[in-house]
């Protein structure tokens, strides 16, 4: 079963993977492909370049994320530009993963992307697990993680799929409202329920 990892920004999925890694399924995490794909020799780091300009780098010739995280949680129209150069190769990327992971005799692998519903990724995956928390929580816990401020982190939030819209479109919903020994508690429970564990 390929199970498809998502929620919002900051809603707890790191989480729910490292209770799901502990169950022994194997994680693909999209954060961490979106960031591979943007390496310097990337293609997509190249495009980035032509559409951003060069003062979109750092000066060790890396992308600038500060910067370009500033430009396009605050601009749809970036934002889209962006989703379009980085978005087809983390795909490709995640699917050869998963293709990989099934050869090598997995029975199960988990797909970890923040934007499963809004891309429409539905058909990647077999069942979709939502984290959840209400938006009082994401803000005040992104705001403590990222030390971004509110502005910044309500400009991330608003660039994304309401929780509540998410929720609905769930197999399952795993709420991390509370402490972080219930949410893993709540992990074990639903691979109980599924028969994977
Ligand atoms: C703009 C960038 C450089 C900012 O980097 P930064 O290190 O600050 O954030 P990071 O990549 O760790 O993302 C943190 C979270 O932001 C959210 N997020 C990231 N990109 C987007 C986006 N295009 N739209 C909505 N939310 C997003 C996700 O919830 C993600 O988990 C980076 O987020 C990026 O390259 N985004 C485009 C790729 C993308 O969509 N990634 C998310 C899933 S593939
Ligand atoms: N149940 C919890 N109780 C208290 N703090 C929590 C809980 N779950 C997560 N956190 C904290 O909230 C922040 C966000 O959690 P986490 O990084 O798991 O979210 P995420 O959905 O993976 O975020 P992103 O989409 O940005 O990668 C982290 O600082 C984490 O330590």
């Amino acid at each position: 079963m390929v199970i498809g990892l998502t929620g919002g920004i900051a809603s707890g999925k790191s989480l729910v993977a490292d209770a799901l890694r502990e169950q022994g399924l194997p994680v693909i995490d999209a954060d961490v492909i979106s960031r591979e794909v943007v390496e310097p020799g990337e293609p997509a780091l190249e495009q980035i370049i032509e559409h951003f300009g060069p003062e979109i780098l750092q000066f060790d010739g890396t992308l600038d994320r500060k910067k370009l995280g500033s430009v396009i949680f605050n601009d749809t129209e970036k934002r889209q530009v962006l989703n379009q150069i980085i978005h087809p190769a983390v795909r490709q990327r995640m699917m050869t993963k998963r293709d990989d992971l099934v050869r090598e005799g997995n029975e199960h692998v988990v797909l970890d992307i923040p934007l499963l519903l809004e891309n429409n990724l539905n058909f990647l995956v077999d069942r979709v697990i939502v984290v959840y928390v209400n938006e009082a929580i994401q803000k005040r816990r992104l705001v403590e993680r990222d030390g971004r401020g509110e502005e910044d982190a309500a400009a991330r939030i608003k660039s994304q799929m309401p929780l509540k819209e998410k929720r609905d479109l769930a197999d399952a919903v795993i709420d991390n409202s509370g402490t972080e020994q219930e949410t893993k508690t709540q992990v074990n429970e639903l691979l109980h329920q599924w028969k994977i564990k």
